[in-house]
């Protein structure tokens, strides 16, 4: 089958906002322009194409990305939705590892907030080439101006200004296009058919001036256009265009344009923008990939010929087409019916039916090419982070992080009839989300839910409800603590050796047990030469390691940032078994974790508030009766503060009542997990008193 389009003319896109900017009406706005949708949504009615979860219709939330396409002036344009909320930051990382170019959503009124800071980070470590949407130019107190301004000093970055707005606040009616010198305005009701004008005289001036600007900070970037505007030659549209367009996707520059999406303005602008300056698939770097073989590093070229390399993005399980798999193919090509190679799992897949997804409808394809974006039905072992590819020519893309989950609960079914449900809602739940993890707690019997925080976890068990029809009770919500020792516990040995009746059981190990680096989870290593324990041995050794640090010895937490490795033992000709080496090596990490000075470690967030003023003492005060680090504020425009700090997770329960309750509701703060600290020995205490 042949492209659509040629390769130079796809796009995949995310739009990128903090909560609220206006991204779900920006995206439905595209949608709409684009053509595929035959009308306006709305978020306050409830009626989106992207937000098609139902609760996410009621909580006004865009949490799942949906990849969606769209044609605009013959480019295929792929929109990867994106979610605003800080408790979905896995989401918007993963979405920006498929992306090649972002459109960044601000409120005018607003400005930078904490979440864009967040996710303009992010774009920053992912590389996605970004433009800004300065949006509710219609709401009371919009600032064009200001908003760039925070775009530079907050962000750091490049902020290009394309237009200037005409008209204000509610007089918002068009803009003034820097590089052609036109005035556009927007005056039906569904702002389908812009119109073209002179620029007003009242903005005459201020027009030639700030493209003065723009033509210059343009031609900076360009070492043929420095020349030709010093010399004061006239520099042509196109040549402005292509010179911006090098240096976005070099992330040196971010034209920023303007609107309202809700009042259908200024929506088309950034549609030929994303076309102008954001890169296609063949204008960034090829994707990099492992050979598992032999760990050698690979490049994976925008080719269709090339070997297949695609990365699984998204696993959405839908109640009536059942699970789907968003992915992104960077080589060779997924063609329907054909066998894949899942090189994470080491399992073969069949490609089943494969879809493109519109915003009112899903059309069948038989390929999916280099460059592009699909979805899949009829895969059963691949998930999120896997990569499809060859098996003659197996490849691991590099895979995605995610965070670790810092709260969780207990949950049970309100009839236990329902619990086999439960348990299969709950298993196909985390199967979607990376960050949501489930496991049964040993001791209780409990089944525990865990997540990135009480949002999050409300969110899914509320989907349990719908999709699955499932009723749960859950319990308070808990920080997930974890176990670690502080000292190496060197050569403990021990041996495990029972006689039952006729055959008896032998196992014995000798491990060195050492503090791993922060972040380092638990490591397995194995150091016997020769033959105190034979091969087949070894795999039981560390799968009873791996047990054993599932629930710690302190508390039962898990275990983390530690390194085992295997010393040495003995064997038993008749009496050893897989069996009696997995409890050797159980029996031995417990004795050396307790060796080894154990501690509970706490998950530490990183926390930004932002409030008026008036409000600083109030708010700090509060963080510090929370065992806060405070490490510093800085001031925001409209004489507002935000301030930065460290605190324990266990401490942030309730928080965001107690915020607003200090600032009369006008405060605001975003939390992300930061690393694991040691609990002090204080609090340690009552943790392992409950
Ligand atoms: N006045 C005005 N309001 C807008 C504009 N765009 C969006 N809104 C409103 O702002 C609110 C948030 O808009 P959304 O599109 O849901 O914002 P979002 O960024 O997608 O939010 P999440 O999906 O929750 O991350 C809604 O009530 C919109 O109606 C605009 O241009 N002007």
């Amino acid at each position: 089958m042949a492209r659509n389009f040629p390769l130079e003319r796809y796009r995949n896109i995310g739009i990128i906002a903090h909560i609220d900017a206006g991204k779900t009406t920006t995206t439905e706005r595209i949608l709409f322009y684009t053509g595929k949708t035959y009308r306006i949504g709305s978020v306050d009615d409830g009626t989106t194409v992207t937000d098609w979860m139902a609760q996410e219709r009621e909580r006004g939330i865009t949490i799942v990305s949906a990849a969606v396409s769209a044609e605009w002036k013959g480019y295929q344009i792929n929109v990867i939705d994106t979610p605003g909320h800080i408790d979905f930051t896995a989401e918007v990382q993963r979405s920006l590892r498929v992306l090649d170019g972002g459109v960044v959503v601000f409120d005018a009124v607003q400005g930078v907030e904490p979440q864009s800071e967040t996710v303009w980070r992010q774009a920053d470590r992912y590389g996605v080439p970004r433009i800004c949407f300065v949006n509710k130019m219609d709401r009371v107190g919009a600032s064009y101006d200001r908003t760039i301004e925070s775009i530079r000093h907050r962000l750091g970055a490049n902020p290009l200004p394309m237009q200037i707005p005409i008209g204000s606040e509610a007089g918002f009616r068009g803009a003034v296009d820097l590089l052609t010198m036109q005035a556009i305005y927007w005056e039906d009701e569904q702002g389908r058919e812009p119109r073209f004008a002179e620029i007003p005289d009242e903005l005459r001036e201020e027009a030639e001036t700030r493209r003065g600007e723009l033509v210059e900070k343009i031609a900076e970037n360009d070492d043929d256009l420095i020349v030709k505007y010093l010399e004061g030659e006239t520099i042509t549209v196109d040549e402005l265009k292509a010179a911006l367009r090098k240096a976005v996707i070099a992330y040196k520059a971010s034209p920023v344009f303007c609107g309202s999406s809700l009042r259908n303005k200024g929506v088309q602008p950034v549609l030929d923008a994303v076309i102008d300056y954001l890169p296609s698939p063949v204008d960034i770097p090829p994707a990099r990939g492992i050979r598992p073989s032999d760990d050698s590093e690979v490049e994976c070229p925008t080719d269709d010929d090339a070997p297949l390399a695609a990365l699984v993005f998204k696993i959405v399980t839908d109640p009536y087409v059942g699970r789907l798999a968003y992915f992104r193919v960077y080589s060779g090509k997924v063609v329907q019916g054909e066998m894949v190679y899942n090189s994470v799992k080491g399992r073969r897949e069949r490609i089943g039916r494969l879809l493109r997804m519109y915003a009112d409808r899903r059309e069948d394809v038989t390929e999916v090419l280099a460059g592009d974006i699909g979805a899949v039905l009829g895969l059963k072992e691949s998930f999120t982070g896997d990569t499809l590819c060859l098996e003659k020519s197996p490849v691991v893309l590099e895979n995605i992080t995610f965070p670790e989950p810092v709260i969780s609960v207990a949950i049970e079914p309100k009839t236990t009839a329902d619990q086999e449900k439960m348990d299969e809602a709950l298993h196909r739940l985390s199967e979607e989300d990376p960050t949501f993890r489930v496991r049964t707690d040993e001791t209780t019997g409990q089944t525990i839910i865990s997540g990135m925080g009480e949002l999050h976890l409300d969110i899914i068990v509320d989907r349990m409800l719908r999709e699955f029809r499932v009723q749960a009770n859950i319990g308070r919500p808990r920080v997930s603590y974890r176990e670690t020792i502080t000292r190496p516990a060197i050569k403990v040995n021990y041996k495990y050796a029972k006689q039952t009746g006729g055959h008896g059981q032998y196992g014995h190990v000798v491990f060195d047990m050492v503090p791993g680096e922060p972040g380092s989870g638990v490591i397995f290593e194995n150091k016997i030469v020769g033959g105190a324990i034979p091969r087949e041995y070894i795999p039981a050794v560390e799968k009873g390691v791996k047990e054993a640090t599932e629930t710690g010895v302190l508390a039962g937490y898990p275990v983390t940032d530690i390194k085992v490795t295997l010393t040495d033992g003995s064997y038993h000709e008749v009496d050893s078994s897989e069996m009696a080496f997995k409890m050797a090596a159980i029996f031995a990490f417990k004795e050396g974790f307790q060796k080894g000075a154990p501690v509970l470690l706490e998950p530490i967030m990183k926390v930004e508030v932002s409030m008026p003023n008036e409000y600083l003492g109030d708010v700090l005060g509060q963080l510090s009766a929370r065992r806060a680090l405070i490490e510093g504020t800085e001031m925001r425009p409209a004489n507002a503060q935000a301030a930065h700090a460290q605190v324990p997770m266990a401490e942030m329960f309730g928080y965001a009542t107690d915020l607003r309750s200090a600032t009369q509701g006008r405060g605001v703060f975003t939390m992300e997990f930061d690393h694991y600290a040691p609990v002090p020995a204080s609090v340690a205490e009552k943790i392992l008193n409950r």
